[in-house]
């Protein structure tokens, strides 16, 4: 049972879900396409983890069409279950059994299974194989929870915020697990509220907001990065406080000067504009200029632009959707 040929592993068209009179999700489209990592963020509250839970057929949607590996999740077909690989937001409890036995146990359900050692050395519970499942401390259960969500090496995993407690070595341990997969050639849906994560990992993303996709594509386009400035920072030193600065190369924009002396050159030309810098704090005896910075727009700044934008849509009760209920679809 193979998704056709060109078909995306996961086709979101107007995807809606109310819980009562709360519209959780209000007409939403995605494609992810195959051996990508495709990351879903947005606030807390935006609809994600809803979203997320009606691709992995654990929540019935109240409209739209989804295909996921060529299926409707809504149909519940056991070939189709062990395809797919999941890890959710809250921790499992495994009550009384080992890790080894909750990898193993978890690995039977599926038809062609990684080996449990690997999965159990991959996630870094290692040392701690024979440990009580109930006995770990927070971040090695979650690690428990990815060793969960891989062991039937799928074609397609859910990860919602995977990394979540975890210390910041055993993060990028499950970044390289992520990658490892990704190499594999499956795909990967990533929901994080971490954006170094997202640009660590993800190819193409979706910014969620009450409900609504507000920015979709590849990362490296989000909110024009490319187009924004370049900021270019430093503290203006004694020898410099009372000195015109230089002509400055075209479109570059000084800010006034803070009242700590800080000053801030927006440009398109960071490069010009340091070859100009440097050599009229040279001549007034400056060698290194305080506190210096080039600071390209990050995915963080160009996010919070798009929440701050998209502010008002994080309220209940936004945009009502006539007649919808809970379950229907
Ligand atoms: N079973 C439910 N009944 C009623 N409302 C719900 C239910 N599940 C989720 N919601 C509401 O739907 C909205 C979306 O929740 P969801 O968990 O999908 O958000 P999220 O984007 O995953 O948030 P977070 O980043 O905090 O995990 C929230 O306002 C939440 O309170």
């Amino acid at each position: 049972m193979a998704t056709a040929v060109g078909e995306n592993p996961v086709s979101v068209r107007g995807l809606r879900k109310s819980y009562g009179d709360w519209h959780a999700v209000q007409g939403l489209d995605l494609d992810i396409h195959a051996g990508e990592v495709f990351a879903l963020l947005g606030p807390n509250g935006a609809g994600k983890t809803t979203t997320v839970e009606i691709l992995e057929g654990v929540r019935q949607r109240t409209g739209g069409d989804v295909r996921v590996l060529g299926h409707d999740p809504a149909e519940d077909r056991r070939e189709w279950r062990a395809r797919i690989g999941v890890v959710p937001q809250t921790t499992g409890a495994y009550n009384d059994l080992t890790v080894r036995e909750v990898v193993e146990h978890f690995a039977a359900f599926y038809p062609a299974p990684l080996p449990v050692g690997q999965v159990i050395d991959m996630v870094g519970l290692g040392k701690h194989e024979k440990k009580q499942s109930t006995d770990l401390s927070g971040g090695q259960a979650r690690r428990l929870d990815v060793a969960v969500g891989i062991v039937g090496d799928p074609d397609l995993i859910f990860l919602d915020e995977p990394t979540t407690g975890l210390d910041p070595v055993a993060r990028r341990e499950a970044w390289d697990l992520v990658r490892w997969f990704s190499e594999r050639g499956r795909t990967t849906v990533l929901t994080t509220h971490y954006l170094d994560e997202a640009e660590a990992l993800a190819q193409r993303a979706a910014v969620i907001v009450a409900g609504r996709v507000v920015q979709y594509g590849p990362l490296a386009d989000f909110g024009d990065r490319a187009k924004t400035p370049t900021t270019v920072s430093f503290r203006t030193p004694p020898e410099l406080a009372h000195r015109l600065l230089p002509h400055l190369p075209h479109g570059a924009e000084a800010e006034p000067a803070t009242a700590d002396g800080l000053l801030r050159i927006r440009t398109h030309t960071p490069t010009a504009l340091l070859s100009v810098l440097v050599p009229w704090a040279r001549e007034a005896g400056v060698a290194e200029l305080p506190e210096l910075r080039v600071h390209r727009p990050t995915l963080e700044d160009v996010y919070l632009d798009l929440i701050r934008q998209n502010i008002g849509g994080t309220d209940r009760g936004t945009d009502p959707v006539d007649g919808a209920e809970e379950g229907t679809r």
